[in-house]
């Protein structure tokens, strides 16, 4: 069995197809990459939709999954947002998640599932961590105030997993993802992170011939951005090779100055007018590059360049909206 970052092999296999999965959030940006790629890969995804099964209940979420029977979890439901919306709903951002892990991880635990992975997030790690973010920083700092109470209950969510290894054995495991892009991304402007926000934002500013468009902070907090097919192929290298302790970050190894970011955005888009920044609006976390050498250890590498990610998205929420 693989306890560590080691190159997988078919010898260690942890969940070969066509073992099922319960992907718990599969209409989510992150549920529904990884549900198309397990489904391709020849796994049985099994889903409920909230209207279904509300994950906070952890009556249903223990019945279902006493029924249901699943090989493995793939714990991608949760409350997330941007920078504004982690502001102005801190309640909702810590209660929803602390409950939303505590029914799935412990529910699939006493139905015994034999695979999890829960999805955390970079800005588990403090403030001011060096750079690039190794996994070994956690709870070595002060977190950034924007986002703590969701911080805090995913790394409420973390321990659990470590938990459940150390008090049962349980083979289940965490990621750490970076800021994540793609299709079917959030684009309210009000609670949407910032990549899907500056294509909407650049896109109108366009169509109405505006010949500035506003920005939130001072464009100087650096961001690395995945997009979310690439952490669909990590997710399923760490179900099937990954049985360690330690959560695993998840990026693509390099980062941006939101200004940088905006330029690149408008330059797909087509848009050539000025930025101008709202300094009333949250810079949050100075930087969070991730150390990705624990995952590519594991032989994944991100294949998606950001700029013809961008395009993609463009392309697909302009044709679809
Ligand atoms: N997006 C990002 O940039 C990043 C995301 N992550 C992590 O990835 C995971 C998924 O995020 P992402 O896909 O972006 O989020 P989304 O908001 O796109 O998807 C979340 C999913 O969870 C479901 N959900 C939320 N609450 C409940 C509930 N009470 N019961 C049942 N289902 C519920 C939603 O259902 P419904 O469709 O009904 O709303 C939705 O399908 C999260 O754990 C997040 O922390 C980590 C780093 C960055
Ligand atoms: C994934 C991650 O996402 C969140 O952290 P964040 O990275 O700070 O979030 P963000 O994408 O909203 O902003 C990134 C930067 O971009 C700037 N910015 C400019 N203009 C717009 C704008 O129009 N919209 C938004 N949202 N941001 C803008 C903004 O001011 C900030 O400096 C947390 O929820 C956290 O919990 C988390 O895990």
């Amino acid at each position: 069995m693989t306890t560590d970052a080691t190159a997988p092999t078919a010898e260690n296999d942890l969940l070969p197809p066509p073992a099922s999965v319960f992907v718990a959030g599969h209409r989510g940006l992150v549920g529904s990459a990884v549900t198309r790629r397990l489904t391709a890969d020849g796994y049985d995804v099994l889903t409920r939709t909230r209207a279904e099964l509300d994950l906070r209940d952890a009556a249903a979420t223990a019945a279902y999954l006493a029924a249901a029977r699943p090989d493995a979890v793939v714990l991608a439901a949760a409350k997330v947002g941007g920078i504004m919306a982690n502001s102005t709903y801190p309640v909702q951002f810590l209660e929803d998640n602390l409950r939303i892990q505590l029914s799935v991880i412990a529910g699939a635990h006493a139905a015994g599932v034999r695979r999890l992975l829960f999805l955390g997030s970079s800005c588990i790690y403090p403030k001011l961590a060096e750079q690039p973010i190794r996994e070994e920083s956690l709870l070595t700092g002060e977190l950034e105030p924007t986002n703590e109470p969701y911080a805090l209950a995913k790394i409420a969510g973390i321990v659990q997993v470590q938990s459940y290894r150390r008090q049962f054995g349980a083979s289940y495991v965490s990621a750490m993802p970076t800021n994540l892009y793609g299709p079917g991304d959030n684009f309210d402007l009000e609670t949407s992170h910032v990549l899907p926000a500056l294509i909407r934002r650049f896109h109108e500013a366009k169509e109405a011939g505006a010949p500035e468009v506003t920005l939130w902070g001072s464009g100087t907090p650096r961001r690395e951005f995945l997009h979310v097919d690439d952490l669909a192929s990590a997710c399923e290298v760490l179900l099937r090779h990954y049985d360690g302790d330690g959560p695993v970050n998840v990026g693509c190894g390099d980062d941006l100055t939101i200004r940088e970011l905006a330029e690149t955005v408008a330059g797909v888009v087509g848009y050539d007018g000025e930025l101008a920044w709202d300094m009333s609006k949250p810079d949050g976390t100075p930087r969070k590059l991730l150390d990705v050498s624990r995952m590519t250890a594991l032989g994944w590498k991100p294949q998606i360049p950001l700029r013809e990610g961008i395009a993609a998205v463009y392309e697909e929420w302009r044709t679809k909206g």
